[in-house]
Formats: C-alpha cells, structure tokens, sequence
C-alpha cells in the first residue's frame, strides 16, 4: 500500500522527478518486503482489543499503524518548510523520503515496534505545528484511533492517496489556470497587485463555477420552472426558509445538483398549482370544487310554541278514512316550530299573550309527583245499571248538517250549535268540516308524546293536584276529555256514603240521563282546579249518539305551562259542604260556588234561555245568560251527606202520610257558546203516603200547581163560578153588609197581599165557605216555601185533623221539597 502510495505520488507530482536516484533501491526493497496482512477474526479481534495498549504485542498492526503515522511522522520534516507555499508542495516528496527512510531503519532495527511507537510520538508532537492546509490529511491520519477493522483502514489510506492525489491536481491546475488569468491580467494591470488579483481571479473562479452550476440547475428546471422558482422563491414563505446561499459546494458534483433540483421542482409544483389557480391558467385541467359536508341543522319540534297553527283558519280535521294517515299528517304539519318571529308577530296580531323563549324547549320542570291512587281510563265506562237505563239519544239522526264547503262546519253550523259532532254520516264536509273535535283530540292523542296529549298532573302549593299545558291551544279547541265511569245515582249515594265517606275531594259530575261521571278512575281532567276566572270550560257534546264531556279552551287560547282551570260553579248544598277558593283571581268569590245572588241571576238567565232556546235564537244572543246555565249544568256533588240529609228531610215531611205523587223535572243545559236547550229529561217518582182526601181537596191542591200566582184559580173559579150563579140570602146579606162597611171584611183585611185581595174577590163571590175561600190564598205561597210549615202541617195533628186541606198542603209541599233535592242532587 505504501508503495503504492509512493508509486502515485511519483506518477502525479512533477516535483518527484527531482528526488536523487539513491532512494529507488530501498523503495524496491521496501515493496518487497511489505507484508501484506490479510484480515481474520483473531485479527479483527486483536484489532478491536488494540486500542489496550497492555492488550496486544503483536507487531501486524503496529506495522499498519505505522505505516499510516509515517506519513504523519514525515511531514515533521516539513515543519522548516512553513514559511514558503512552494517548498510546501516539496513536502509531499520529502514525506516520502522520510518514509522510506524509517523504513529502512525499522528494517535495521531489531525492534521496528520500538521505533514506530517513537516515531508516532514524535509525529504526535509535530502534529500542533502543522500547517492549516493540512489539516484534512491531519485528520484522516488520525482517524485510525478509532477502533475500525484492517480494510477499512487500508480504504482509508488509499482514499487518502486518491483525495491528496486530486488536491495536488486541482492545485496545479488552478495554479495554471492562475498563471493564465495572471498573465493577462499582468498585461492589463500593474505589477504590485500581482498578488492580490491572484486570490480575486481565484474568487472569481469560483463565482463562474457557481454561476456555471445553476445554469445547469435552471436548465435541467426549464423556463417556467425557474421563473416561478425565482416568483415563489421571492414572495414564497418556504422559500425564504431555504438556504440562501445558492451556490453549490466545491466538491459537488452533477448529482448533487440533480437532487436539489428535484426538490426544489416538488416545491415549485405546489407553489404552481397555487399560483395556476390564481392566474386561471388554460392549459391546466379544472380542479373539482371540495365538497363541504355540513352537519344537518337538527330542528326542535316541540317547545314554547308548539300547537301553534300557522293559519288563522280552525284545524282542519281527517282528510281521508284512513285513520292513521290523518295522525301522520298531523304529526307531519307540526313537525318545526314557526320561528319566533312569525310566530310573535302572529300572536300579536291575534292579541295573545306570549312568553319571550329563553327556555324554549321545555319551559316546564320536570319530576311533578303523580297520585299514588289515580286510577286511569280514557273512555267512559258503564257501571251497574247505568248500561241498562241509559237510552242512545235518537235525535243525532237528525243532526243532518246543512253547512256547504265556502262556510265549512263554523260557528253558524246547526250540529254545531246543538253540540253535536258531525262525523261522516251526518256531515259531507270532511276534511273541511270544523266541527270535529273529538276527532281531533283522538288523532292527536294517538300520536302520543307529551306534546301531543298537552296536559299532564302538577303539583299545586295550596290546592293538591292541578293541571298544565304542555303546549299552546288555540281558543276553543279540545284539550281533554273527561272520561271516567257513568254510574246511576243510586250508585252514586251508595259510593259516597259508603266508598268516599272520607275523602276531601270529590270527581263526580252530573253527566246526561241524570247519570254521573265518576272520575275516581278517570281520566287526568279530574284534576284540573277551579277557577272564578277560569281559561277554559266544560263542554257535553253529543259524538255517534252518546254524550261526552271534555275540557275546551277559553276564548283567549292556552299558552305552554298555563294551569288549566274551569268554573265549577260549584253547589254545596249545605254549610258544612262549602270549601274556600284559592284561585287567586282578582274577582274571587271566596268559595267554590255561586254566590246566593248569582244563584239568582241563574234562575233568571235560565228563564230567559229557555225563551231564546224555544224560539231558536243563537247562541251568542245569550252568551252571558249560557254561560250561567251551563256552569250550572257542571255542578259537582261535593258531598253524599248533602243529598242524604235533603232527602231524608223530604222524607220525613210525609212520614205520617202514604202515597204516590209523580213530578217532573226540567233540566236546561248550555254552554259558555249561549246555546240552551230545555227538555224534560226525568220523571222522578217518589213514594209518598197515600192521602185520603176527597176531590175537593185534590182539586184545592192542583190548582196551584196549574198556576200558584193567581189564587183565586186555586179555587177552581170555572166550578165556583159555577156553584156561586147564584148566592144564597146569607151571602147576600153578608156583601150588603160589608158594603155598607165600606168594603172591608170584618175578619181581616183583604189589602194585606194581592192573593188576599183576589181572595177577596173570590170571597165577594163565593161567600158560602170563608175558610174554603182563605184556603187557596194561602196554599199557593205555603207551595213556595215547602219547608217547615208544610212539615208542621203534615205533622201536627191538630192541623192535620181539624183540615183535610192541610194535609193535602203539607203532602205537595213535601214532595215539591223532594224533587228540588233531586233535582240539585243530579245537578
Ligand atoms: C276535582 S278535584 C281537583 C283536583 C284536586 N286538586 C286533587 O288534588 O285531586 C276538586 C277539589 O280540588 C280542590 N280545589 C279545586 N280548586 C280549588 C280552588 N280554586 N281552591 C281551593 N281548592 C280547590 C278542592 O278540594 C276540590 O274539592
């Protein structure tokens, strides 16, 4: 190897040529006598373990090593060298000579170890004082410290050969080309900057490399490449990240460049399409247009105002026999929420009231505590003999409807008016008929959910159990039905002296055919509270035949979380009975009930309606008058004690006394709407003592029933007038008598009532009985107030038995007392 070395040095620096002939002998001797050392594992090994000095002995690789540190130990012969650049290219020859030379001397000595180790000591000591050009050979001299396999290190050293080979070529050819640059720069410039133009031709050698290097680059690029490499590079952010020294390395050769360039061309193409997008390039292909997935908007479909039609026109009812479609559709329609500002803006021009929606899902808390004993059923439920008596109402096959599609089923509807529902069969309208309550309610029941159904039980502070609105209705529409089980009232009493003797709330209401809804088991309209300024109302309709009560809304609509209330107008019957209101409303009466004087205005209105339902008057004619009717009509029995009591009162006025007396009562009914309809609807028969009277006597009693306010019809004036043609002499005498008296009755004064005073008319003509005469002018008002006088009369037997009359007085009074009992008791 270190032949080889000299071998090329020789062949590669001129300078060699000056090296005397002596030294050609002992470097052919020493290239015989090279040995070669070929690399094997215990070699490898002693190589490794080298680096322990103590470790190893054997000469081989101190040899090798040697034979790299000579070089190194040869350049000490440099150091007198220094100063002057051209005798440092001497050096390379003399190192060789030096070589050669401590090779021959290793060869002389017995112990080459010795001298090599010494030799690279002394190289070590000059290595501080070699000069800077050398300090690559330096380096790759010492590179053999590390622990490296044999061939690697004869790899190295023949590198090393080659790289100092080409140093020593560029030198000299750069020299030249120095030379060159200098001689005709010589001739341009004057001697004294000789030098310095040397070192700045050297730069600018340089620099044309450089330049040469990236015309290569941007030729290999091409035009646009580079000229969008230059743009991108100028206003490029990645760009002003490279590094901006441009310039290629010295030892770089073409396929360094070509790597670069390659990157710098994935770069630019980025860059490129960036910009080809910008500059709406022809030639480049259209780009697709990225695909934007946005989450679907998810819309609430309950809340504050959910029930809220969009149109002002009355919900349109099943368009199809289908049954199931229709509550598709239903649930189809309400299926977004209007948004609130169409919605605020409807509902300010219709004038309801509304909430601002900050909590617009759901307004209401949850968790409301349910009765533990509600008992639940959604249809009416026969009980007992209720089935039996009940009879269908035939007057619904009459309730042919007469509305055509302009007018729809509205307010002027005759079915309508008489609270009958149309349906299919007596109705053509169909979908456009708007009289289809509880179609409605049944459709949107059957959709089910909480907002669907819209009421559900909360818990009230002072009043138990109450009623809210989970969404808003309209004014008038359907909220709830009051189901429950239609018992007689004979069951009725039976239960609330029995079953609910200790209950403080009571679910009974009179319902039709003097039957009564008993929503102990019933429906959730049972809780609803009563109000003296209730938002809605209690409604009998007549559906298919069969009567049915249901919860409306009041005229003002319900709004989402409203407590729904009615007016019970409630009749306690009895003191004991009365609870106190606590509705809060500003024209509280105090009491569930009516007042005393209310109750009057009802018997008024109830007159009056009677007049209007006979002539057929509509229903808004007689709103005010209605609407006391029809709270009438929705009485509640608050106790059993009250109508046990009334009855057994009744009783008591005829326990001496045995008999049968029928009576008939008359029930109106009518809605907040005015509508009254009058009819008979019970005839009551109550078993009374039979009375041993004779037909005279019967005939003093019917009279008042005919007419009570004209007493002198109580005398029967067609047979008095009869039987009084002609007067006899005392009666006579008696009317001369009192004429000439000047008209008074010497008895008692006729002015003292005006029944008195046609008694005395009577009196004036029939004169044979005075007391038969006082009789009927005292019967009809005893008939008025059936109460303790009539009692008194039955029982005391002095009455009783001195007149047949006041008997027959105190058995009509008596029964009257029962049918008003009755009466209140259905009610
Ligand atoms: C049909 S229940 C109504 C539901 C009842 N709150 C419940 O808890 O079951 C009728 C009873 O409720 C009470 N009530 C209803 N409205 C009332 C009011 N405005 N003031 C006081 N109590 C009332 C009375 O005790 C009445 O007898």
């Amino acid at each position: 190897m270190a032949r080889r070395t000299s071998r090329l040095a020789a062949s590669a620096t001129p300078a060699l040529a000056d090296v005397p002939a002596t030294h050609d002998t002992p470097d052919d001797t020493m290239s015989l006598d090279m040995p070669e050392q070929l690399l094997t594992p215990e070699a490898s090994r002693s190589e490794t373990s080298s680096n322990n000095e103590n470790a190893s002995t054997e000469e081989q690789p101190a040899q090798r090593r040697r034979s790299t540190r000579v070089v190194r130990a040869s350049l000490r012969a440099t150091e007198a060298l220094e100063n002057t650049p051209v005798k440092k290219d001497d050096s390379t020859t003399l190192s060789s000579q030096a070589y050669v030379d401590s090779l021959a001397k290793a060869k002389r000595s017995r112990s080459g170890l010795r001298h090599s180790i010494a030799v690279m000591q002394s190289s070590l000591r000059t290595d501080s004082a070699l000069p800077t050009g050398d300090t690559l050979i330096e380096d790759h001299s010492m590179a053999p410290d590390t622990p490296i396999s044999k061939s690697s290190q004869e790899l190295q050293s023949e590198d090393l050969n080659a790289s100092l080979q080409q140093r020593t070529l560029r030198k000299r050819v750069q020299k030249a080309l120095a030379q060159d640059e200098e001689s005709a720069t010589a001739k341009a410039t004057p001697k004294s900057d000789s030098r310095q133009s040397l070192r700045r031709s050297t730069r600018a050698s340089l620099l044309s490399k450089a330049s040469e290097f990236m015309e290569r680059a941007n030729s290999v690029l091409g035009k646009r490449s580079r000229d969008l490499g230059d743009k991108s590079k100028e206003a490029g952010r990645r760009a002003s990240l490279r590094p901006r020294n441009v310039a290629p390395a010295k030892d770089e050769g073409p396929a360094p460049v070509a790597e670069r360039a390659a990157k710098k061309r994935r770069v630019s193409e980025s860059d490129l399409s960036n910009l080809k997008s910008k500059a709406d390039l022809p030639s480049e292909e259209p780009t697709a247009p990225p695909v934007i997935k946005y989450k679907p908007k998810v819309w609430l479909t309950h809340g504050l105002y959910s029930g809220q039609e969009a149109s002002s026109s009355p919900p349109k009812q099943r368009k199809s026999k289908n049954s199931g479609r229709t509550s598709l559709d239903i649930t189809r329609k309400r299926r977004h929420l209007p948004l609130p500002i169409f919605g605020g803006l409807r509902l300010i021009k219709t004038e309801r009231d509304y909430l601002l929606p900050f909590d617009i899902f759901s307004p209401l808390p949850q968790g409301q505590p349910k009765p533990d004993e509600w008992r639940k059923t959604n249809k009416n439920v026969f009980v007992g003999d209720a089935a039996s008596e009940w009879k269908a109402n035939k007057k619904v096959e009459l309730s042919t409807c007469m509305c055509d599609e302009e007018t729809g089923c509205d307010e002027n509807c005759q079915n309508r008016y008489m609270f009958y529902e149309c349906d299919n069969g007596n109705c053509r309208l169909g979908a456009e008929c708007g009289n289809r309550n509880f179609s409605e309610l049944k459709n949107r029941t059957k959709a089910g959910g909480k907002y669907n159904i819209g009421v559900e039980v909360i818990k009230t502070q002072d009043r138990g159990y109450g009623v809210r609105s989970n969404r808003s209705f309209e004014p008038n529409q359907i909220i709830v039905e009051y189901t429950g089980e239609i018992i007689t009232q004979f069951e009725c009493e039976r239960r609330m002296r029995n079953v609910y003797k200790n209950n403080e709330c009571y679910y009974l209401m009179y319902f039709d055919q003097n039957m009564i809804i008993d929503a102990t088991r019933g429906s959730i309209a049972r809780f609803v509270n009563h109000s003296c300024q209730p938002n809605c109302r209690m409604e009998k309709w007549t559906v298919g035949g069969k009567p049915r009560m249901a919860l409306f809304a009041g005229d003002r609509g319900i709004m989402t979380g409203d407590e729904l209330s009615y007016d019970y107008n409630f009749d306690p019957y009895s003191n004991k009975n009365v609870q106190q209101c606590r509705c809060g409303a500003p024209n509280c009466r105090g009491i569930l009930g009516p007042r005393p004087k209310d109750k009057d205005q009802r018997a008024k209105a109830e007159a009056a309606n009677v007049k209007v339902a006979k002539t057929g008057t509509k229903r808004k004619r007689a709103t005010a008058a209605g609407t006391a009717t029809a709270q009438a009509k929705k009485r509640k029995l608050l106790s059993a004690k009250s109508i046990k009591v009334g009855v057994k009162k009744a009783v008591n006025k005829v326990t001496t006394t045995r008999g049968k007396t029928t009576t008939k009562k008359t029930t109106s009914t009518s809605t907040a709407r005015g509508q009254t309809k009058t009819k008979i609807v019970e005839k009551k028969t109550v078993k009374l003592p039979t009375v041993k009277a004779t037909s005279r006597f019967k005939a003093a009693i019917r009279a008042p029933q005919r007419k009570t306010a004209s007493a002198k019809a109580a005398t029967s004036p067609a047979r008095k007038t009869n039987q009084l043609k002609r007067p006899s002499a005392e009666t006579k005498k008696r009317i001369l008598a009192n004429a000439a008296n000047g008209g008074r009755s010497p008895t008692k004064s006729p002015a003292k009532s005006p029944a008195k005073g046609k008694a005395s008319k009577a009196e004036t003509k029939s004169p044979r009985k005075p007391v038969a005469r006082k009789a009927p002018t005292k019967t009809p008002i005893k008939a008025k107030m059936p109460t303790s006088k009539a009692k008194g009369a039955a029982k005391s037997p002095g009455k009783t038995t001195k007149d047949k009359k006041s008997l027959g007085r105190g058995v009509k009074s008596a029964a009257r007392s029962v049918v008003r009992t009755v009466k209140g008791a259905t009610k």
